[in-house]
């Protein structure tokens, strides 16, 4: 077992961006606590976590706790920090900008991974597999690597989606080097408080009307026809079956409601299931728990092995923290993480988005390319590239 001293604070250690977390249920903001001896981002998330909750007890947290994100990949080192839960803890009011408050983004180059062509084709070939049977779901995931003249400031980003998105699970997590993961998921992967645990699964996407009020008679049609498609219906209900059968060997009581509801961001409707359960006991905390329901097939698909190995040898990219979860845990165990999508890396003049859509024997590749495109128009509009005005190199890529 490794033993842990908190090192000393030296007076000119430059403080770098704190995580912030901004949920319906509350908003925190939280320094990471001085540096931890390298080599424990190898362990796993629970062993990890208690480590990390020591740390922070030692190093004079008045609220030991942890933040962080798990990448997609099962096995992959996540990037946990200890933090005090207690102090500094800002609730940062939402800020009531309707548009991106960054001067014109100006666009030297974007490229996607795989391009329109290539995500299309990678949709028709699952779809085969999916037909041929070996498959029942796959979510296909893409980037899209924007360059740019000047670099993007990772608090005016945050700002924007938090006004864009105010019920989603905003969130901007500093990574090695600089780099800032932020984004604003609108998906609950787990929240524990006490033995009560809460989940609400998406699957299933229509697009909206590019302004839902002035349009609403439209925008109401495709809640209702995505509510009533037998496509996403199915899909959804695999999810959550998947969920369920994860969970319920350590719950006393596990809600599940028969028919999913629907859910808008400011651009997409989705179907959405909340998910109650009461634990047994009080062995398993928030950090046992999200390996155990991660990855969903919300980002991954069913069978969850097959789905892994067919996303493993078809998509031309790393996902890292796409897909994954984000979010912290307290030393009781409680804690509150969100899925990892309309998600971006932000790295210097460097900017990389992700996007995902669920393929199932029926899908259609024109149309799940045209969904990661809107998914991607969550952190494109809050980095100033409005819908009805994108640069022609990134109508392309889309
Ligand atoms: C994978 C993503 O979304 C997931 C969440 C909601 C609906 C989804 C869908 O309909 O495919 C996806 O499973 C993403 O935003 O990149």
């Amino acid at each position: 077992m490794t033993t842990l001293t908190a090192p000393p604070t030296p007076a000119h250690t430059p403080r770098t961006r704190p995580f912030e977390w901004h949920a319906p249920t509350g908003s925190f903001t939280a320094q990471a606590l001085p540096h931890t001896p390298p080599g424990l981002d190898s362990a796993e998330l629970p062993d990890l976590g208690r480590t990390l909750l020591r740390h922070a007890g030692q190093a004079g947290a008045a609220r030991p706790g942890v933040v962080g994100a798990v990448p997609f990949r099962p096995g992959a080192a996540p990037h946990l920090r200890p933090v005090d839960l207690a102090a500094p803890v800002t609730a940062r009011p939402l800020p009531t900008l309707s548009s991106p408050a960054l001067p014109l983004p100006t666009l030297r180059r974007a490229v996607s991974v795989p391009d329109a062509a290539g995500f299309e084709a990678l949709v028709t070939d699952a779809v085969q597999t999916l037909r041929a049977g070996r498959l029942d779901k796959v979510v296909l995931g893409r980037l899209l690597d924007l360059h740019l003249h000047a670099a993007p400031d990772p608090d005016a980003v945050l700002a924007c989606l938090r006004a864009a998105h105010p019920a989603a699970y905003a969130f901007s997590l500093p990574l090695p080097e600089g780099a800032t993961l932020l984004g604003a998921s609108p998906e609950l992967l787990l929240r524990r408080a006490g033995r009560d645990v809460s989940l609400r699964p998406m699957a299933g996407t229509r697009t909206r009307p590019a302004d839902p009020a002035a349009a609403p008679a439209e925008d109401a049609a495709r809640a209702h026809a995505l509510l009533h498609s037998a496509k996403d219906r199915h899909e959804h209900a695999l999810m959550v079956q998947a969920i369920a059968d994860r969970l319920a060997p350590l719950c006393r009581s596990l809600s599940v409601p028969r028919t999913p509801e629907l859910v808008s961001t400011a651009t997409l409707w989705h179907l959405a299931t909340p998910i109650h359960a009461q634990l047994r006991d009080d062995s398993s905390g928030v950090l046992d728990l999200v390996p155990l329901i991660h990855p969903t097939p919300a980002v991954c698909g069913v069978p969850t092995g097959a789905a892994q190995a067919h996303l493993e040898a078809a998509e031309p990219f790393d996902r890292g923290w796409f897909g994954g979860a984000v979010g912290w845990a307290d030393e009781y165990g409680n804690g509150e993480w969100a899925v990892t999508i309309r998600c971006a890396e932000l790295r210097g003049t460097h900017a990389r988005l992700f996007a995902g859509a669920g393929v199932v024997a029926d899908s259609d590749p024109t149309g799940e390319r045209q969904e990661t495109a809107a998914k991607f128009g969550t952190v494109l509009a809050a980095l100033g590239f409005t819908p009805a005005d994108l640069p022609a190199a990134l109508l392309e890529a889309l």
